[in-house]
């Protein structure tokens, strides 16, 4: 038994959420024993362009409708910190949540760029990192400059999740029945997607519940 409850962090636009998102996260889940998901989703990718991003408040309704009767919750929890770089919020929820151990996990493409995120070496020392396969990415991702470094600190499947604590810098890459579905393709067939997630603000269902449970070491 672990001490901390074992939480996967999925960052992303969320642009919409869609059927990969869930099966990736149920996948990560079982494989890495995790306790629960939790999706970030992004004010704003600090590598995207802002055009044809919907509202916040959109990417969360269809990411909550995804997650539905699954162990994934979805926050803005970006909008409340004020952070916009994972170095930033990951350092912000380490201080938030001391009770919980956390994973960072990211499909290929991301790890493809990952040497252009802000202190991304940051990042790695502060958590370990699980890389989802995905389609078309994976060799960019194994070629890419910051597996040049993280390469060293690559951990196989079976020894990360027999660990005791967590330790990092750790890398663990997640090759399963790869999956093809993508936000832009979503765009490309239903441009109007957003407008099926309209309504008042949703509930936070990770600092709304941290709250009633007490678990919040600081005030929202
Ligand atoms: N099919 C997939 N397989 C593996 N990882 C995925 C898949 N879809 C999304 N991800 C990962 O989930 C996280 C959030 O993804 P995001 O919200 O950007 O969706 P996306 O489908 O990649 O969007 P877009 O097509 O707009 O770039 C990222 O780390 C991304 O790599
Ligand atoms: O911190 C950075 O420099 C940085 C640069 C690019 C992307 N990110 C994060 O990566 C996550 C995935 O973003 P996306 O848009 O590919 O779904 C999301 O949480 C972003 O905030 C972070």
């Amino acid at each position: 038994m672990h001490v901390r409850r074992r939480i996967g962090l999925l960052g992303g636009s969320f642009n919409p959420a869609h059927g990969g998102h869930r099966r990736i996260s149920l996948f990560v889940l079982r494989a890495l024993a995790l306790d629960e998901i939790w999706w970030m989703v992004s004010p704003g990718n600090p590598l995207k362009p802002k055009a044809g991003m919907a509202p916040l408040d959109a990417r969360v309704r269809s990411a909550m409708d995804q997650a539905r009767r699954a162990p994934i919750r979805v926050t803005a929890i970006e909008r409340e910190l004020g952070t916009r770089y994972t170095v930033d919020t990951l350092g912000a929820m380490g201080r938030r949540y001391p009770r919980y151990e956390f994973v960072w996990l990211m499909g290929a493409d991301n790890l493809a760029q990952f040497h252009r995120w802000k202190d991304w070496r940051g990042i790695a020392r502060r958590m370990p990192i699980a890389v989802i396969a995905r389609p078309g990415y994976d060799a960019g991702a194994i070629a890419s400059p910051a597996m040049a470094w993280l390469r060293r600190f690559s951990v196989p499947l079976s020894s990360f999740v027999n660990r005791g604590e967590w330790s990092a810098p750790a890398l663990v890459i997640l090759r399963f029945d790869p999956d093809e579905r993508s936000a832009t393709a979503i765009r490309r067939a239903d441009p109007d997607w957003a407008a099926r997630y309209t309504g008042p603000p949703p509930r936070d269902q990770v600092t709304h519940r941290m709250i009633l449970s007490g678990e919040e070491t600081t005030a929202p």
